[in-house]
């Protein structure tokens, strides 16, 4: 979609050329151990623009800016919904989050706690099995399988997050005779391993009850 000019000024700019890629950045709230010793903000976005000041004389651009009052489902519609469209069309889709430590990584993706609306991995939890569900009724298709990982690199070494029991073991990335990657959570995991994995899922699906009554794999829940 072309842009206006005063898109341009505005800090929209990327927005002329169609990409694949976008960035966003998301700056938190100081945090009340950060007030407490009078910390203050020394980047701020401009106000409705993609661009962030810091300290204040630099200024940098993205494809979308949010500020510390931005909501977890704010930034979910601007930046990963539409991705989530393409990919039950058929296209593949990254996110990942990138920061310092504390910067806010960990609530962007997963959320931060009882109150909160939820990170960009129940929101996406939500909206698949809901276009799955539109699918399916409008008979769009006849059967939909998910299958799901929930990995972490930290400091060099893969953990499975839904693999409780054993998660604080490492995995390893295996080639396969060709040099490929190989698909590491079947490779790496015994047999016993997954079915202690499709429990563990079975009891994350029970906890969290919007996903209740949704086909996951081949098995009803
Ligand atoms: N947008 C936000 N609104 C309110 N609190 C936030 C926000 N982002 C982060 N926080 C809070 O800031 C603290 C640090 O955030 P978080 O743990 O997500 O950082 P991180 O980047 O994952 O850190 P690490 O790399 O050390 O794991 C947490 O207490 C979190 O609840």
């Amino acid at each position: 979609m072309p842009s206006s000019e005063a898109d341009v000024k505005q800090g929209k700019s990327s927005r002329i050329f169609e990409v694949n890629i976008q960035v966003a950045v998301r700056i938190r709230p100081l945090l009340p151990k950060e007030l407490l010793r009078h910390h203050c903000e020394c980047v701020k976005v401009i106000p409705g623009s993609a661009q962030v000041t810091v300290n204040p004389d630099r200024l940098f651009t993205f494809d979308h800016a949010f500020g510390p009052s931005a909501s977890q489902d704010e930034v979910y519609r601007a930046c990963i919904q539409p991705m989530v469209r393409s990919l039950l069309d058929g296209y593949n889709a990254t996110v990942f989050c990138y920061g310092e430590t504390g910067s806010g990584k960990t609530y962007t993706i997963s959320g931060g706690g009882q109150d909160d609306e939820g990170g960009i991995i129940e929101h996406v939890a939500r909206d698949v099995f809901g276009y799955l569900d539109e699918k399916l009724k409008s008979n769009e298709i006849d059967v939909a399988t998910v299958h799901m990982s929930y990995l972490e690199l930290y400091m060099e070494e893969v953990r499975d997050l839904l693999d409780l029991p054993t998660n604080q073991k490492g995995l390893n990335v295996r080639d396969d005779i060709n040099g490929n990657t190989a698909d590491f959570s079947l490779s790496a995991l015994k047999l016993k391993d997954e079915l202690n994995k499709c429990k563990v899922i079975h009891n994350w699906i029970n906890q969290n009850s919007f996903l209740r009554n949704k086909t996951i794999g081949h098995g009803e829940y």
